[in-house]
């Protein structure tokens, strides 16, 4: 067989020592049924992952491991996610960083395991390869299985688009009901944005909103928004949030939209350590802010044969 002319051939890099190193051409493409010129194959940390590249230049990592967005750059080569150093990247644990994918439960907000299933999952590159062959996106899938269904019994797909186009990162969460009982679910897309430093946060756009605070002092009260306190720890949900926010930070400028998702977190540790996750470094929390598009005050309702979407969207401004 020629391997270079078959379509199911294509490159395989390995992400080491903060690079992309050709593994050799040799390897067939396990992950990918059809050739598309923007996804290659790779391991992430020896996790198979696909990687979009953009003809702009821009780049996106995915990690078959929850659909786990763990990398998106610019044109100009520029990381806009964060990803924590200490991540375990192995089976049955989360990425510290990147985009988790939260379903069907967003923290301890029910009887599963925190943020839910969905982002300790093995997900599947999608068969159908996308219509529209210029759009420099791919889809995975989730489906039930045993194991799911142990947890959660019921009939149902869930897909994750990442495109990117127009200087955008756009991750699209779609969740289906296969069967004949009807389900509900929170979901998010838990994004992890690299900001530089702490100190250089301004987050706009949320001015004349509430949030609940969930913070050991916030005790979960209703609250009117003030602005980010460099170094304290944050947990807020604002329900009802606006569609867009704009992050300034030493990391550049970004444009945020949800649509969907009728709910915004904004998450950080802080510095002072007591809640501090145990994969994060000591001053991990420096360089991350979380913006997350959540569905969880109304928890979405899909009768059988019912479909619902939501999308999150970053723009390099
Ligand atoms: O450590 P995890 O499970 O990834 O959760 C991280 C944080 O996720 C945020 O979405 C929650 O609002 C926080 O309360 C939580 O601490």
């Amino acid at each position: 067989m020629e391997k270079t002319q078959s379509p199911l051939h294509c490159r395989w890099h390995e992400w080491n020592d903060g690079q992309w190193k050709s593994a050799g051409d040799a390897e067939p493409n396990a992950l990918l049924k059809y050739f598309m010129p923007h996804i290659e194959s790779c391991l992430f940390h020896g996790l198979p992952a696909v990687r979009l590249s953009a003809p702009d230049g821009s780049t996106a990592t995915i990690t078959l491991h929850g659909a786990h967005v763990v990398s998106w750059k610019t044109p100009q080569g520029v990381e806009q996610l964060y990803l924590s150093p200490n991540t375990r990247f192995e089976p049955g644990q989360a990425i510290r960083g990147g985009v988790p994918v939260v379903f069907p439960q967003f923290n301890t907000r029910g009887v599963l395991p925190r943020h839910g299933f969905a982002r300790t999952c093995r997900w599947a590159v999608a068969e159908e390869p996308n219509a529209d062959e210029q759009a420099c996106s791919v889809t995975l899938a989730l489906q039930s299985h045993k194991v799911i269904k142990s947890l959660w019994p019921y009939a149902f797909a869930c897909e994750l688009t990442v495109a990117l186009q127009d200087s955008s990162l756009v991750m699209k969460l779609t969740v289906r009901n296969l069967g004949q009982e009807r389900f509900g679910f929170q979901a998010a897309l838990h994004t992890y944005l690299a900001i530089g430093s702490i100190d250089s946060v301004q987050l706009t756009g949320l001015d004349g909103y509430t949030f609940e605070d969930c913070t050991e002092a916030g005790g979960n009260t209703l609250q009117p928004h003030t602005a980010l306190q460099a170094h304290a720890a944050v947990d807020r949900i604002y329900f009802d949030a606006p569609d867009s926010v704009q992050l300034q930070s030493a990391n550049g400028h970004l444009q945020l939209q949800q649509s969907g998702f009728n709910d915004s977190v904004v998450w950080n540790p802080g510095g002072f350590g007591a809640n501090a996750p145990p994969d994060l470094p000591q001053d991990g929390y420096k360089h991350f802010l979380c913006i997350e598009a959540a569905r969880i005050g109304k928890p979405v309702v899909l009768d059988a044969a019912e479909v619902w979407s939501g999308s999150q969207t970053l723009r390099v401004a």
